[in-house]
């Protein structure tokens, strides 16, 4: 039970002081952004307490009038904000100021480089928060009391941002959370009215709430326009709003890649405005991850993470829907089967592809960045977003041939194809070595044919899905006979037949000697560099994804491979010659076994493999 200020010294978790240390110093030539972030979180306070009046009207306390206070003292050297929102109790205070409890704390942890440059940059993705006060502050004094106690409930938390801080329950006549910065001796240049005007103006001009500064001469201003930056017309909108307005709704610290606002009017009226981020969120491979946009309802807040407005696949978007279509006691039940949220989610879906559209066709580096960082996740868009299949798959970007990077569109692809070339050919692999030597390229270096090289694991999911792209089907170069079609003469095509005939005898026996381990052994074309190689049937599933499914550990139908051998290969030449001889089926063997290594499959027998080959290299020198 807790007493009438009852104090306690508790200590913070050694990730909380890390982060801190590392945050005042990288953040340190940056360091006015601790008042955009105390500003953030009391907005955000105020937005938490309007939408609990509305089932409970009781928590305004006859004080209704939503705001933010700063004042300062120069001779004590402090500045406070205040806010009348929804405040925190003693618990809360604990989790949400004594800990940095976030979903992705550990992966931060562990991609922090020691380079004191990049990992600012990173403390910044990070998200900084109440800490930033640390970095202007040599103690940080914290009252609060939540929305609907009583005022023997506040709290009062401080801390010098070292290893501990203490908690006392206090008398809290004023509802929400007062924030004392005790400036360190070299920053008292913010105990100012001109430069906390400027500071305030640049990053919370956007904040919805009144922001009133009491000057030095005791008087009052409002200091912000205090008006929702998404109800102001586009033209009054700044570049430098909008991206301010970003890096609240999104908690980042840098603006954003790209942006689009727009008001809808009609059957339905909604406000959108949605961002893309520069960079992927440390938890975006997360289930718990954050996901969706803020909604509010005729510019009342209701919820954060509103998940029902974005699909999955654009789970990194942030932004905010304004609308006036859905009452104020909406729940998240609600949202699930609502038709209105239905059309602003697929609306909202058409928005951002129409600016991933404009980006890859105007902003090729912007589009690449992108790319970089949601490309994986845009991809589950095929997968996921049937009607709009077609579009996503055109916003795709692979490695090929002719690209190391994923650069490759598919409409770029098709302006490539050969003539008389009616299929994208596409090999899949577990990274971009193992595919660049692949064996099945051989026929398509000679022929000048480019392929695209998937080597991230969903590429096998949406090329399954897929199948086709503007007509063109997707044809893996490591599946089924090869027919190139048109892109072979009539000589070719004859001379591969001759071929087949005078290689039989050779294929049946090196079939008699593998037996189980292959379904069928045939001469190809494919090859010119190397004697084998394995491919699956048209209908089975393929080595890499069969690899891919046993590692998730799922069951996998076992699909025999087609082993292929180059009848021009002077290996194929020699095993030919040794038919009907001891060492026969040792070189079926290896070449059966190379093939299997080649395409990055693992063999049953490796120690037996070995055997071979020593055996063999012995009796040819
Ligand atoms: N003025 C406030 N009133 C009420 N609660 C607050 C206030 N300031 C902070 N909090 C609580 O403390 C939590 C932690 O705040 P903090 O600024 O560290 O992180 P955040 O805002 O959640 O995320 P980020 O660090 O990405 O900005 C908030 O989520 C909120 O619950």
């Amino acid at each position: 039970m807790t007493t009438a200020s009852q104090t306690e010294t508790l200590g913070f978790q050694t990730e909380t002081q890390q982060i801190l240390k590392l945050m005042i110093h990288s953040l340190y030539s940056n360091k006015e952004i601790f008042l955009r972030e105390l500003i953030s979180n009391a907005s955000d306070a105020a937005d938490k307490l309007r939408f609990e009046s509305l089932s409970d009207s009781a928590l305004y306390e006859n004080d209704s009038e939503l705001k933010i206070h700063i004042s300062y003292d120069k001779d004590a050297k402090t500045l406070t904000l205040r806010d009348n929102g929804i405040g925190m109790n003693r618990e809360e205070v604990i989790r949400n100021i004594g800990t940095i409890a976030k979903s992705g704390t550990k992966e931060f942890m562990q991609s922090l480089t020691g380079d004191q440059a990049k990992d600012a940059n990173l403390i910044g993705q990070f998200g900084v928060g109440f800490y930033s006060a640390f970095i202007v502050a040599d103690k940080v004094t914290l009252t609060t009391r939540r929305a609907g106690l009583g005022k023997e409930h506040g709290v009062r938390w401080e801390s010098a941002g070292e290893g501990d801080y203490t908690i006392a329950n206090v008398e809290c006549e004023q509802r929400g959370t007062e924030i004392t910065l005790h400036l360190r001796d070299d920053e008292t240049s913010f105990l100012n009215d001109w430069q906390l005007r400027t500071v305030v103006k640049k990053y919370s001009d956007h904040i919805t709430l009144p922001i009133v500064l009491t000057k030095e001469d005791g008087t009052e201003e409002t200091i912000n326009q205090a008006s929702a930056l998404w109800t102001r017309p586009k033209s009054e909108i700044t570049q430098e709003q909008y991206d301010e307005f970003y890096k609240h709704v999104a908690h980042d610290f840098e603006p954003p890649l790209a942006h689009v606002h727009a008001r809808v009017e009609g059957k339905q009226e909604y406000t959108q405005l949605l961002y893309i981020p520069q960079r992927a969120p440390f938890d975006m491979w997360d289930r718990e991850a954050r996901h969706g946009i803020k909604l509010y309802v005729r510019r009342v807040f209701i919820m954060d993470d509103a998940e029902q407005l974005m699909p999955n696949y654009m789970r990194f978007i942030r932004g905010i829907i304004d609308t006036a279509d859905l009452p104020l006691n909406v729940s998240r039940e609600i949202l699930q089967h609502s038709k209105d949220i239905d059309n602003i989610r697929a609306a909202n879906v058409k928005k951002i592809l129409g600016v991933l559209d404009d980006l890859a066709a105007n902003q090729a580096e912007k589009y690449t960045k992108f790319w970089g960082e949601f490309g994986n996740v845009m991809k589950e868009g095929v997968i996921e977003d049937t009607n709009n299949r077609d579009r996503i798959a055109a916003l795709l970007r692979f490695a090929s041939t002719t690209s190391d990077t994923q650069a490759v569109s598919f409409n770029d692809y098709i302006a490539r194809m050969k003539e008389g070339q009616d299929k994208i050919y596409f090999i899949t692999a577990d990274n971009l070595a193992a595919a660049k030597s692949s064996p099945h390229l051989e026929i398509f270096r000679k022929k000048d044919i480019e392929v695209l090289l998937l080597t991230d694991r969903i590429d096998e999911w949406v090329i399954s899905n897929l199948q086709e792209f503007a007509g063109k089907s997707l044809q893996s170069v490591a599946k089924g006979g090869l027919d190139l079609g048109t892109l072979e003469d009539e000589t070719e095509k004859q001379s591969q037949a001759e071929e087949a005939d005078a290689f039989r005898e050779l294929t049946d026996q090196v079939k008699a000697t593998l037996g189980e381990r292959v379904k069928e052994v045939r001469i190809t074309h494919r090859l010119t560099d190397s004697p084998a190689c394995l491919v699956s049937d048209t209908n089975e599933i393929g080595g890499n994804m069969e690899r891919i499914l046993k590692s998730a550990g799922q069951a996998v139908p076992t699909s025999k491979p087609i082993l292929e051998l180059n009848p021009t290969h002077p290996i194929v030449l020699k095993v030919k010659a040794e038919m009907g001889k001891d060492k026969f089926a040792d070189w079926s063997n290896l070449l059966f076994d190379q093939a299997m290594l080649a395409e990055g499959g693992q063999l049953e027998n490796p120690a037996g493999f070995v055997q071979r080959l020593n055996g063999l290299i012995l009796a040819l020198s």
